[in-house]
């Protein structure tokens, strides 16, 4: 399973955002996206003009995270507005079979976020519509909170459910994720990472993609 490294612009400075995703395209797998609408989670971020703009500009492909109310009625336009990866909360999904299939019939990849304590099993059945799961590591709505060693478990489950299903998903992590916690989400199972203060917050945020993958790796092998 290949490391990826999903930098969360949510902590790049918004009025260089395409410098700050030049920062990280030589050493990054994907730049991810937070939209919030303060319904969902209690913070506002951006929508569709700003991930149209990244994408006309940055050379990653975008990793949308929507944490909004309303996802099936807003994750087609993000799939069409040409975005490579388009996560859905399960908590805020009415319809998340069709929405998952919409997304993928744009050529996105679909994917399905859990909040922490969000039960995994319930969505076993959803897992032949998905090519990512996306687990949070903190409640979504800000950067910078602290890593929730309580959703390990569920990596694992995630994880099991996954290899016992055969198909190709990735397990994305977000939230807290460090040089610290890095390996821990590795070793639970984890193959995506998302990290928004660890790299934004360095002084060289494409140094630290680097080193946060190399501490993945050396936890996998
Ligand atoms: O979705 C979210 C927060 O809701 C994340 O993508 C954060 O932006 C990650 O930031 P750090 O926890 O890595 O600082
Ligand atoms: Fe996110």
């Amino acid at each position: 399973m290949a490391i990826q490294i999903s930098p969360s612009i949510l902590s790049a400075d918004f009025a260089h955002l395409a410098a700050e995703a030049e920062a990280v395209s030589q050493s990054a797998d994907w730049l991810h996206v937070d939209v919030m609408d303060n319904h969902f989670v209690p913070n506002l971020t951006l929508g569709l003009p700003v991930v149209e703009a990244l994408r006309a500009s940055a050379s990653l492909p975008l990793d949308c995270h929507l944490m909004i109310e309303d996802p099936d009625r807003w994750a087609p336009s993000f799939a069409e507005a040409g975005a490579g990866s388009v996560t859905i909360h399960a908590e805020a999904a009415r319809s998340p079979v069709r929405t998952l299939r919409t997304i993928r019939s744009s050529g996105a990849r679909a994917g399905l976020a859990l909040n922490p304590v969000t039960p995994v099993d319930g969505y076993a059945e959803l897992l032949g519509e998905l090519d990512m799961v996306l687990m949070m590591t903190v409640e979504p709505g800000f950067g910078g909170q602290p890593f929730l060693d309580m959703v390990l478990p569920k990596i694992r489950r995630a994880r099991a459910l996954i290899n016992d299903s055969d198909a190709d998903i990735w397990l994305q992590v977000d939230g807290g994720v460090s040089a610290e916690t890095i390996e821990r989400a590795a070793e639970a199972g984890a193959d995506v990472f998302v990290a928004g203060s660890a790299v934004y917050g360095a002084d060289d945020p494409g140094h630290a993609v680097d080193a946060l993958r190399t501490q993945a790796e050396k936890a996998t092998h």
